[in-house]
């Protein structure tokens, strides 16, 4: 489904990446793992189009996409989260979901102008919708409360939750465990569970190795810009190098 063939990035002097190649298949969860510093974030904004590689191509069902802006590469169904929760504080749950919808939703916003009758059922089908997935989620229970007041764990499920609404081909997760306790990393470990049953495809970045090994169905190791190992779990972290690429940072 999406194609990274020999990807080259120079910063000035430093090479963030060398010749890193890997494919992820249609509802597979790979994992992206490495030291810090290994590329694994420079990896993710060459995907969604936030900078050009100096080499290398990117395939998106055999079409090529390399150096396509952003919007573009959201609209074909390339959704990235950051490393910082982006949510609408003052909006509730069932609110900050309803805007992942907006994607699909071009010819809504005419219909909305003018009042058409038209409008008032889509909203009726995309509330609907957007409760589906709070339930499927387990959110149901706090779509109507607003954004601010929740835990930040919960506030990374609203997130991926808006992420599930705009119904993406691919998500590229970044450091979705960051700054949660360990509590809300199980949490979290449950809810990109149901994402997997959902059978929705995931690029996984994260330096909590519990939640890759649990997760992924397949995991890609970079160190210093290099793919130094790729494989199932249960092979990479068995991997001298890759033991060895840990211990040593
Ligand atoms: N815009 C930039 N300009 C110059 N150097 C950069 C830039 N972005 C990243 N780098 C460098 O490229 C290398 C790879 O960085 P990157 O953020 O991709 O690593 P990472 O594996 O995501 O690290 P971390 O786990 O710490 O987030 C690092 O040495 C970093 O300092």
């Amino acid at each position: 489904m999406l194609e990274v063939k020999n990807l080259t990035k120079k910063f000035k002097g430093l090479m963030a990446l060398r010749g890193v190649s890997f494919s992820l298949a249609r509802g597979e969860v790979l994992g992206l793992i490495g030291p810090n510093g290994a590329g694994k974030t420079t990896v993710i904004n060459i995907i969604s189009g936030f900078l050009k590689p100096s080499e290398g191509k990117i395939f998106l069902n055999g079409k090529e996409i390399t150096s396509f802006p952003p919007e573009k590469i959201a609209r074909l169904g390339i959704l990235r989260t950051f490393q910082h929760v982006q949510i609408f504080h003052e909006l509730t749950v069932l609110e900050n979901v309803l805007l992942g919808f907006s994607r699909h939703l071009k010819r809504r916003l005419w219909h909305d102008l003018f009042g058409l009758p038209l409008a008032r059922r889509e909203e009726k089908e995309i509330n609907q919708k957007a409760r589906e997935i709070l339930e499927l989620l387990g959110l149901a229970d706090i779509a109507l409360l607003p954004a601010h007041g929740l835990p930040y764990g919960k506030q990374r499920q609203v997130v991926l939750a808006r992420a599930v609404a705009s119904q993406p081909e691919i998500l590229l997760l970044d450091e979705p465990a960051a700054g949660l306790s360990s509590v809300e990393t199980r949490e979290l470990l449950d809810f990109l569970k149901q994402l997997k049953n959902m059978g929705i495809s995931i690029l996984l970045v994260d330096h909590d190795l519990e939640l890759i090994w649990e997760l992924c169905d397949r995991v890609v190791v970079l160190a210093f810009g290099e793919i130094i190992a790729q494989g199932i779990p249960a092979e990479v972290r068995k991997n001298p190098r890759v033991i060895e690429a840990y211990l040593g940072s």
